[in-house]
Order: structure tokens, then sequence, then C-alpha cells
């Protein structure tokens, strides 16, 4: 039997990455072929081919911490998404397969993604990604940059024939400034090394926070004026007027902690994390300033993931722009400020393949996208679709398409097949007793499909049924998700066993039988031989699809894994799984 590979029929395509010193930032475009239709929250992208047919979709993006790199190398296989970067049509699976990564990570971790999930880089400079990044969103994406003074965020109107030169400022673990001239027009003209690995950094050491959200919240709390020396302090009081600095300006960060006479322990947590951003921002500002001034540059666009729209930060940035410059330069932010390397990977498949980014034109809804990381763009009159999100981990987004199944089985040839009830009795690669012939052991079967697509099927409230491999990838779809919900408490490999044990002690219902599942999905027997030649088969797969199920389920250590137990909670095909 001929299995095609199926994988290539995804409807994800261009995965591109930044592996940055902190974050690895992913972002791919998910399409849903020429089908769409209008969507709840109408978030999309339409990207054009050569021959002028349009592929329609979304933009999806996803962070992971690089010291984490194993869940974003898991994230991608669950999600299949390494079989989306360039591929070679008339291949096969196991040809090489090149994705466009950048940051010093796709040096790095370059052997590392070969060796885990077969993807060859394809290593996109940092800068030039950052800058091809911030003009893709400077000219494509309505509302994306904005200024935040005093509390107040305004959008700002991009001229695209006013829009260099600017200086761009990315602020990840390092910080990096360049002028950009033009569409690959730039140059690297200064840096600092205080940057947003120094705020979490030090922030960690002084306040014995685990994580930067937990050092933001604290800051959030904190008073800055309690550990910052101010101008106030040292002039008893006044401002000093005649140099431009009021009371209240801070004239040496952390400098009370010299003469309070107290140890670390003595301030609050929350002290210590304000003052800490308040350093490196002000900092930040004041360099990128000084750089704006060298080459008389009016704009700074500010990225990267240190930003993260925080108020204070962006504050605190604007400030020190505004004061040093005395309001002739401007602070701007991007909304996708941490996206701007990897979307600047994912804009360079322009120059190898046929998608073409540029024709990305934006398109204006009328309601408002539901998550900040979903962004709409449409082709010039084309109205597109599609997809929504679903925040399963947060900081991560998934992804759904449409409503119909988008994963078939590939066993289509159905030549020297027994049936039983209308189901081809597939070969199984499992030593498990049962009607099932044996498979070749490096060929995929039908368990692996079902195991493979589940977390995208699983999503699906309808199906168009292409064979009748179908039926059954969809009957094993539905036993993946209540094998999952018997998994669902389970913490350990040692407990899910058991829980998975008692399940396949339990009666298995076949057509007919008032507990099957799907009423119609299977003709019913026309025998007694037909009902326990099916039910057997069905025991023989829902046993080897468990075995398989608790070793993806749980780590190597035994803990379980959150992206597969996350999707106890889906309802497949609307059946309450108890
Ligand atoms: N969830 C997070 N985990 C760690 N750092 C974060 C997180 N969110 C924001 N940051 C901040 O963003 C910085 C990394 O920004 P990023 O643009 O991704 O840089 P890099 O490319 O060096 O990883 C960190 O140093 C930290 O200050
Ligand atoms: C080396 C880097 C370009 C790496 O980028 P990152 O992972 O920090 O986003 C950046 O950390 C940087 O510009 N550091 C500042 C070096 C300097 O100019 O002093």
């Amino acid at each position: 039997m001929e299995t095609q590979d199926f994988r290539f029929s995804s409807q994800i395509s261009h995965l591109a990455l930044d592996i940055g010193g902190t974050l690895i930032k992913l972002v791919y475009f998910s399409s849903n072929g020429d089908h769409c239709e209008e969507s709840r929250d109408g978030t999309s992208i339409v990207v054009r081919n050569n021959g002028g047919s349009v592929l329609q979709g979304k933009l999806c993006f996803a962070k992971f911490e690089t010291r984490k790199i194993d869940d974003c190398l898991e994230f991608i296989r669950f999600n299949i998404l390494h079989h989306s970067g360039d591929q070679h049509q008339n291949g096969t699976a196991c040809d090489k397969l090149t994705v466009k990564a950048t940051g010093g990570g796709a040096f790095k971790f370059a052997d590392l993604f070969k060796e885990k999930l077969g993807i060859v880089f394809d290593k996109e400079d940092e800068m030039h990604c950052l800058v091809g990044g911030a003009n893709f969103l400077l000219k494509t994406v309505p509302r994306e940059a904005f200024t935040y003074l005093d509390g107040q965020k305004e959008f700002v109107e991009i001229d695209h024939n006013d829009l260099y030169p600017y200086l761009l400022v990315n602020i990840g673990s390092g910080v990096s400034m360049i002028k950009v001239d033009g569409d690959g027009e730039y140059e690297r003209i200064s840096g600092t090394s205080l940057g947003g690995g120094t705020f979490l950094g030090l922030g960690k050491l002084l306040t014995k926070c685990k994580s930067f959200d937990e050092l933001l919240e604290l800051s959030h709390h904190g008073n800055n004026r309690v550990i910052d020396m101010l101008v106030g302090d040292i002039y008893g009081g006044t401002d000093y007027s005649k140099i431009g600095l009021s009371s209240t300006a801070i004239a040496s960060s952390f400098g009370k902690a010299i003469s309070d006479g107290k140890e670390l322990e003595d301030y609050q947590p929350e002290d210590v994390a304000r003052s800490l951003l308040r350093m490196i921002s002000n900092n930040i500002g004041q360099i990128a300033y000084l750089n704006a001034l060298r080459f008389d540059l009016k704009r700074i666009f500010f990225g990267g993931f240190f930003i993260r729209g925080l108020e204070y930060t962006m504050d605190t940035i604007s400030v020190a722009v505004h004061f040093w410059s005395r309001g002739e330069a401007k602070a701007m932010f991007l909304t996708h400020e941490g996206f701007l390397g990897a979307l600047g990977a994912f804009a360079s498949y322009n120059k190898t393949q046929s998608h073409d980014t540029n024709d990305l034109k934006p398109h204006h809804h009328h309601h408002h996208t539901v998550q900040q990381r979903e962004e709409t763009f449409n082709c010039s009159g084309e109205i597109s679709v599609l997809t929504s999100f679903d925040s399963i981990v947060p900081d991560q987004l998934v992804f759904q398409i449409g409503n119909k199944m988008v994963y078939h089985s590939s066993f289509v040839e159905e030549e020297g097949i027994t049936k039983a009830c209308g189901c081809p009795l597939l070969p199984l690669k499992s030593h498990i007793k049962g009607p099932a012939p044996v498979s070749e052991q490096d060929r995929t079967d039908i368990v692996d499909e079902a195991i493979t697509f589940f977390r995208a099927n699983v999503f699906f409230t309808n199906f168009d049924i292409k064979s009748p491999a179908d039926k059954l990838l969809i009957y094993l779809t539905f036993y993946i998700n209540v094998a999952l919900k018997r998994l669902e408490g389970c913490r350990t490999l040692a407990v899910g066993t058991k829980a998975i044990i008692n399940l396949g002690l339990e009666d298995i219902p076949v057509p007919g039988e008032a507990e099957f599942p799907f009423p119609g999905l299977f003709p019913l027997p026309q025998s007694n031989e037909e009902a326990d030649l099916f039910r057997n088969y069905l025991k023989q797969v829902r046993e080897e699809t468990s075995g398989r199920l608790l070793s993806v389920a749980y780590r190597a250590n035994g803990t379980p894994n959150k992206w597969w137990l996350a999707f106890a909670k889906r309802k497949f095909m609307n059946v309450v799984v108890l």
C-alpha cells in the first residue's frame, strides 16, 4: 500500500525563527486554502504567489525561553511546523527542509534543530532581519507604531514616502541601534550591553525573582525614590534649575543605597525592581537620543521584548528622549516589538520562494483583534478570513483552522485490506494480539497519523470523509481524547499507565450499540462475526494507541507533557468525553 506524504498538505507554511540570547521567537503563516469562511474574530493575512492566486490565512506568533529550547522543539514538532519551511515539492518527508532562522541561536543551535527535527537553518543576518521586520511592519500593518507619553498611547500614521531615515533601537538581551535609510539600507551605529538581559539578570540576583513577568509585576508595585538618589536629595529638596534639573529628577540610580546604611534585605524587592527598570530604560533612552543626534534622526523606533508594552518602560524611554532632545526627537514603539527579527526572517522567504510577502497589504477590520499578537492583513480588494487562536498556554498561541478536519488519512488504497463495518482493518506496527496485519516498522501507520494530527483534528466540529480510513482516524482522534481525559489528573507516568490499563479493561462498543460514539459513521455489522472482528480490531488499535500516547504524553523523566494533557479538555465533534 502506498502512503502519501500527508504532512505536505499542511496549511501552515513559512516557519521562521529568531533565536536570541533570552527568547526564541517563532512566526509562521497558516492558511486554510481556497475555502475560507469569515471568522468571528476575522484576523487574516493574504499571501499572493507568483501565479496571482492567493493563499489566505494568518500570521501566528509564539515565543519560548531559549534556556527551555526543548519546549520550542516540542511545540514545532507537535504542531508539525517543521514541515513548513522551504519544501521540495517532489521530495519525501525525509528530504532536508530548510527554515529561515536568525539570531545568535541560528548558529548555536543549528545542529540541535537538524538532529531533533531534521530542519536545516537557512541563516539570515540578525540586523538585516531586524530592519526587514521593522520596515515590513511599518509599511504593512496599520496602527503598528505609537507614541507613549504622559500615559497616552497615540498611534502614528506612517507616511511611506517619509519613513526614512530612522533609528531602530532593538532592546533584547543587549541593545542594538541601527540607522535605517531604506529597504535593506542600514548601518548598525551603536549598541549597549546594558539591556533586557541586564534588567532580568540583575533583577533575579537582587530580588530573587524567578521570571521576567514576576520581576515586572514587582516593579509595578515599587517606588524608585526609595533607592534612587534624587536631585532634591542632594540639593535639600530644591530644583537645580540652572542646569534644568528638577528636584524629582534622578541624580544617581541606586545612589541612596550608599547613604542609607542599609543592606539589600532592608529594601523591598518591589522598590529594587522599580529602580532597576527605571535605570535601564532611562539609559537606553539617553543613548538612543545621543545616536539620533549624531545622525540627525528625528524618529526613533524601539523594539525588542524588553519593552513588552509596559507603560512604565515606554514612559521612561519617551521621557528620556523628550528631555534630552528638548522635544525634537520622538520615541515610538511597535505593537509587534519582540518579533522584528522573526518577521524579517519570515519576509526573507520572499527572496527564495514564490510566495510574495511584498504583496501583503493592510486590511482594515472594523472589529478589534482578539489578541494583540494576531494581525490582520489583506490584499487589495480581497477579503480574507479566518482562523482563531486558542491560547492554551500563556505566552504561546496555538492556531486553529476553519472547522473542517484538516488532516486526512493517507491510507486511501483499499486493495487487499479486510474490512469490518466498512472500516479497513489497516496494518499496525504492533505486537499486541489482534486481527490487524503487521505493518513494517519504519512505515507510518494509522496510529501514527492519529497521534500526529490529533492536536489539529481535535478542534474540528465536522468533517469531510475522504476515504474509509478517515473514519478510523476520526474514531482514534476520539479515543485519544478519551484517553487524555483519563490521564488528566495523573501526575506521573506510572499513575497514567495504570489509568490507561483500566481504560483498556472497559467494554468496547461497536456500531449499532448505544454507547458507540458516532452513530452512522460506520455501517452496522451484518453478523456477530463481523461485530466481533471489528471489536477485536478496535481493542487492538486502542491498546496500541494507548501505549504510544503514554510515550508522548509523558516525558522521559515520567512527568506529564503539558502540550498533550492540555488537550484533555477538548470536545471532539461535540462529543463530551467523560
Ligand atoms: N517571558 C520572558 N522571559 C524572559 N525575558 C523576557 C520575557 N519577556 C520579556 N523579556 C525581556 O526581553 C528580553 C529579551 O528580548 P528579546 O528581544 O527576545 O531578545 P533576545 O533576542 O536577546 O532573546 C529579556 O532579556 C527580558 O528583559
Ligand atoms: C549581540 C547582540 C546583537 C545579540 O542580539 P540579542 O540576542 O541581544 O537580541 C546584542 O546583544 C547587542 O547588540 N549587544 C550590545 C553589544 C554592544 O554594542 O555593546
